[in-house]
């Protein structure tokens, strides 16, 4: 094995790139591989925010820049030319993550004095501890209240663990004595660089692309990228007409901020794909508990998403769980055993449907109460949050967690919002509701009232 890694290294020590400007050498180890990049350029900036420009005027549907196989890194590459991951591969070390192969790669090959994937790793970003991973204490309590710290702490944990059990596992993981902080940075540059790609027909691989991986996001990105087969190759395409000059994005996804933040360590105010996670958890002091955990399998929690829309599925799923937890009469209860009859697994989420008005209400108030102590749990105000960001001295990393919890918090009171509406109108009759939601904003909700709460107002009344 170590032959192979020393024949490596000979054959890399062929050319080397010493200008003083790594984003010199960047490029010429590039041309020199073939690689098409005449039409873009680098600008920093500053040192940890790197961009690309159009060079010249680029029309739709050319390439803006195209990469090589030889100049990526795909898994199959690093699986072989690692040391580490051929050694994982004999131990049949699964790791929990693939971004570990690359890790172990991009560690090796910094490691190395002359390897030939110097001038990438040479521009990869130096300082990432805008990452939540790298929080401190006090940087974690500014995410307090905010469901995106859990999951900072559960990928925290992931990380260590990974990184205790390849010390364990593989020898000379230790021996070469790679440090937990680089084994983090590795990952998280691994993570927040690669491009999920289609090689095969159905074969998704991840792909580390030099110079590629310079360009940001922007919700209105103008940019798709694919693999080449005729050219063997990573491309970047124009969708539209760009101008010379003009900054260059692609969209990275329809991710939420809390992905965003995650994986990439930014926020936006922007996004439209925000969203606030929360647990929907019986009460182990409701006389129904027993019950209700049998009728779902042994559940007790469930996680549930609200959106910056209410006009949206998310909403209904989360009112039904409340109302599976609401739930105190028999009567009700043995009709959702009935309704379960039709399906295999009962989700609270979905099949929990509207029972009685005063059940409607009871799930109202809950979610109102539920939403009011989620946004007293977190650190700041949205006011506090629109004051610091109006502030020029608020660092980088900061604005990020305050537009992050900001806009969870503000979806969380557009919902107490609607509950309180929910609230102040329900006991209307069912005309007085007709009237009102022919002009109400929130479409989803109107169409709960008008499927839902108004057909029952009509038998109630009817009854009466
Ligand atoms: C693929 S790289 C893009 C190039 C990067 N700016 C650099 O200097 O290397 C992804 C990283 O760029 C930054 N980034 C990309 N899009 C961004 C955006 N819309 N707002 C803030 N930061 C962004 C984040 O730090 C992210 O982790």
């Amino acid at each position: 094995q170590e032959d192979l890694e020393s024949e490596l290294r000979t054959k890399s020590k062929r050319i080397t790139y010493e200008d003083p400007d790594p984003y010199k050498n960047l490029i010429q180890w590039l041309k020199d591989g073939k690689a098409e990049v005449s039409k873009v350029q680098i600008e920093v900036k500053s040192e940890g925010y790197r961009t690309l420009r159009a060079s010249q005027f680029i029309r739709q549907g050319e390439w803006v820049l195209f990469v090589p196989r030889t100049h990526y890194l795909s898994l199959e590459e690093v699986k072989k030319s690692c040391l580490i991951n051929r050694k994982m591969i004999q131990l049949n070390y699964i790791p929990n993550n693939i971004q570990t192969y690359f890790v172990n790669h991009l560690l090796q090959e910094n490691r190395r004095q002359n390897s030939f994937w110097k001038p990438y790793i040479d521009v990869l970003p130096k300082d990432v501890s805008g990452f939540p991973t790298y929080f401190d204490a006090e940087q974690d309590a500014l995410l307090k209240g905010s469901p995106t710290l859990f999951t900072v702490m559960n990928q925290r944990k992931i990380f260590r663990e990974e990184y205790d059990n390849l010390k364990e596992a593989v020898k000379e993981f230790q021996r070469y004595g790679y440090t937990y902080n680089d084994f983090v940075k590795f990952r998280i540059l691994t993570i927040s660089r690669s491009f999920p790609v289609y090689i095969g027909e159905n074969e998704q691989q991840q792909l580390l692309v030099p110079l590629a991986d310079f360009i940001n996001h922007d919700n209105n990105g103008f940019l798709q990228y694919g693999y080449s087969p005729d050219a063997d190759g990573f491309f970047m395409q124009a969708v539209r007409n760009i101008q010379k000059g003009e900054e260059l994005f692609y969209n990275y996804g329809q991710w939420s901020n809390k992905y965003f933040f995650m994986n990439y360590g930014f926020a936006s105010l922007t996004n439209p794909m925000n969203q606030f996670d929360f647990d929907v958890c019986l009460d182990r002091n409701d006389r129904m508990f027993k019950m209700k955990v049998e009728l779902t399998g042994g559940n007790i929690c469930w996680g549930n998403r609200l959106v910056n829309e209410t006009d949206h599925d998310t909403f209904r799923q989360s009112l039904a769980t409340v109302r599976f937890a609401q739930i105190s009469k028999l009567d009700d209860f043995m009709q959702l055993e009935e309704d379960v009859q039709n399906y295999n697994q009962f989700w609270p989420g979905w099949h929990t449907t509207p029972k009685t008005i005063e059940l409607e209400k009871a799930t109202f108030k809950a979610l109102r109460d539920l939403l009011v102590s989620e946004l007293a749990n977190f650190a700041s105000t949205i006011e506090d949050d629109q004051r610091r960001l109006n502030d020029p001295s608020t660092p980088e990393f900061r604005r990020h967690i305050i537009m992050l919890t900001m806009r969870e918090k503000q979806i969380i009171k557009k919902n107490i919002e609607v509950c309180d509406m929910m609230l102040s109108v329900i006991d209307k009759t069912s005309e007085q509701l007709k009237d009102l939601m022919r002009y109400y904003n929130y479409r989803e909700i109107a169409r709960f009232v008008n499927s839902e709460i108004i057909p029952m107002k009509l038998e109630a009344e009817g009854l009466a």
